[in-house]
């Protein structure tokens, strides 16, 4: 089992999860355009970190990629084919974990699994595989209830990845966690990232989790409250390598002219 979903996922990381956003705006109702003139190209297995001032529309562009909301102008397109509505090749992270309290952690993870209509066994091995990527094979039959707020986001990410999603979006997920635990979590994405190859979108509000995790960093400025529409403001390449020290030169230059760039006017 876990040999067929490992070289599922190496193929992932060179052939699929390539996202591209051309021009793609956003107006929720009648209302003036939230944001509007959105350029990116995701590559395979890419980790793009997303920041920017409250209100830029950094959520609204994880929910249209997730087909959670639709985009009013432009084109998304995921591997070639146009995005418009939810579908299992992209999963969702959220801040609140999201986990259905009257299941235990295991019937969680195999919830995506069940729906795609899977055999028993092939669901119980991947419910095994991914519990234990995250490290959380022994509280199998816990219910999310009786797990830390850093227990509980794991398992929310093995439920993704069960599914094998060959794009992941990521909302603030580790906002709600203690400072510790949210590093113990970045460091554990980012060997789970490597490891499954899925492309990750990630928007966070701390810099610091950017540099940290990201191949690039999106800034998005502007928003309703300015009075222009969110747009990205730059993008900047993070070459620091796989083992990024937050105390190094490199790191906190790098952070120090993102943080410039975002808190410049819209
Ligand atoms: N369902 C909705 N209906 C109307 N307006 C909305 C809706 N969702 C978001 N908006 C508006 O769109 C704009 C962008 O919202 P979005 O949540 O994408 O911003 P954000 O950058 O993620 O903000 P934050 O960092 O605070 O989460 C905001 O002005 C918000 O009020």
């Amino acid at each position: 089992m876990s040999t067929t979903a490992e070289s599922t996922s190496s193929a992932n990381q060179t052939t699929t999860g390539a996202l591209s956003f051309a021009n793609v705006g956003k107006r929720y109702g009648e209302g003036p355009f939230a944001m509007q003139g959105f350029d990116l190209e995701v590559s395979p297995g890419e980790l793009v970190a997303i920041v920017g001032a409250s209100g830029c529309g950094k959520s609204t562009v994880l929910r249209m990629i997730a087909g959670f909301e639709s985009h009013s102008e432009g084109e998304i397109t995921l591997d070639g084919k146009h995005v418009s509505s939810p579908g299992p090749d992209r999963g969702f992270v959220f801040q609140d974990y999201g986990l259905f309290p009257w299941l235990t952690v295991a019937e969680n993870v195999e919830l995506g699994p069940k729906e795609k209509g899977l055999p028993r066994v092939e669901r119980r091995g991947l419910v095994e595989q991914y519990l234990d990527l995250v490290g959380l094979g022994r509280v199998r039959d816990k219910y999310p209830h009786q797990l830390s707020g850093g227990m509980q986001q794991r398992v929310a990410i093995a439920r993704v990845l069960a599914n094998r999603p060959t794009v992941m979006l990521m909302d603030e997920p580790f906002g709600a966690l203690d400072a510790l635990t949210r590093e113990q979590m970045q460091s554990d994405l980012s060997r789970i990232r490597r490891s499954v190859g899925t492309t990750v979108l990630f928007v966070t509000h701390s810099i610091e989790e950017a540099v940290r995790l990201a191949d690039r960093v999106v800034i998005m400025t502007g928003g309703l409250s300015h009075g222009i529409p969110g747009h990205i403001r730059r993008i900047f390449d993070v070459t620091l390598g796989t083992d990024r020290d937050p105390t190094s030169v490199e790191f906190t230059d790098l952070e120090r002219l993102i943080s410039q760039e975002v808190h410049a006017q819209a």
